[in-house]
């Protein structure tokens, strides 16, 4: 992922960011960025781990090696992580039942528009279906007071614990949503109103979003909308979930990350950190508005 992140900082400081539409959506971008650090993540990955499934939000991975410039494969791995014991959960688990979910780039309209620090790389693990880990690495992080910074990466691990950041509550005495500052609608904003929050924060990308919640910023992220997809929840719930917290759709279900599903969360996103009855606020939203879920 901090590979990953060089590449996306490589681009912008070249300044010719190869912006594609995807589709007939304006909304949707890819850049030159998107695709070189998906190469680096999934070129990086399928060697190091050639029987787990990956799955990248800009297409399959049809890459031959020597199509993949050699130093954007990494084969070091971060010490401090492996010199913690894995949990006994894990030790039987076969490469066919992992899952690995990429997101080279969250936050493309936010990097196009020069809202750096909104940009992350998620890297998700998911066994028979279930999150269980994930990797947010912001390689913008404090890039305005840091110039020369390299980012930071956090990470968790159910039966671990989390690492790279250091975990805050969120206020107790009001209470914060954060939520799309792209992609809403009348939806999205009325089912925001039925929560009655002291403070909507919008901003971009959905690992930023839940770095909010992680760092105490936020209490919740409300998104009653189907434009994310499972490469945009996978790794930051398997940081969340590490740390007490809960991601869902708008009904309260999580959603299933096994390799043949639909990529989109058609459902909405709800998350909410430790420190938040999740069930109890989920029921604050009135039943037109979930009834029109998924769409
Ligand atoms: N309508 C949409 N079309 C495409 N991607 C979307 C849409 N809505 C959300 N996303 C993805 O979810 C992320 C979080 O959304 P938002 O910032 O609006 O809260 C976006 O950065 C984008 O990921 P990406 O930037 O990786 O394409
Ligand atoms: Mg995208
Ligand atoms: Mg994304
Ligand atoms: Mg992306």
């Amino acid at each position: 992922a901090s590979r990953a992140g060089q590449i996306i900082k490589d681009v912008m400081h070249k300044g010719n960011l190869g912006i594609v539409e995807k589709g007939l959506d304006k909304n949707d971008l890819q850049t030159e960025a998107d695709r070189s650090a998906q190469k680096c993540i999934i070129g990086s990955l399928s060697k190091l781990f050639p029987g787990v499934t990956i799955i990248g939000e800009e297409g399959p991975h049809n890459d031959q090696p020597e199509d993949i410039p050699s130093d954007w494969i990494v084969t070091e791995q971060d010490k401090a992580v492996l010199a913690s014991d894995c949990p006994n959960e894990y030790s039987k688990i076969n490469p066919q039942e992992i899952v690995v979910w990429v997101d080279p780039l969250d936050g493309t309209s936010e990097y196009v528009e020069g809202l750096l620090d909104h940009v992350t790389v998620l890297i998700g693990l998911a066994v028979k279906g279930k999150t269980v880990g994930g990797v947010v690495h912001q390689p913008f992080y404090n890039y305005e007071l840091d110039k020369q910074g390299v980012g930071r990466t956090l990470w968790g691990l159910v039966g671990l614990g989390v690492g790279g950041f250091v975990p805050h509550p969120p206020p107790s005495d009001k209470f914060i949503i954060t939520t799309t500052r792209s992609h809403a609608d009348a939806v999205v904003n009325k089912t925001l109103e039925a929560l009655k929050a002291d403070e909507i924060i919008r901003v971009g990308g959905a690992g930023h979003k839940v770095l909010m919640l992680l760092e105490g910023k936020a209490h919740a992220y409300v998104f009653a909308s189907k434009g994310c997809k499972k490469w945009d929840t996978c790794g930051p719930e398997g940081v969340l979930k590490a740390l007490g917290g809960t991601l869902t759709d708008i009904h309260g279900n999580e959603y299933n990350y096994a390799k043949d599903v639909s990529y989109p969360n058609a459902q909405g996103i709800f998350a909410t950190s430790k420190h938040v009855n999740h069930s109890e606020l989920i029921s604050k939203i009135p039943k037109e508005l979930k009834d029109r879920f998924p769409y």
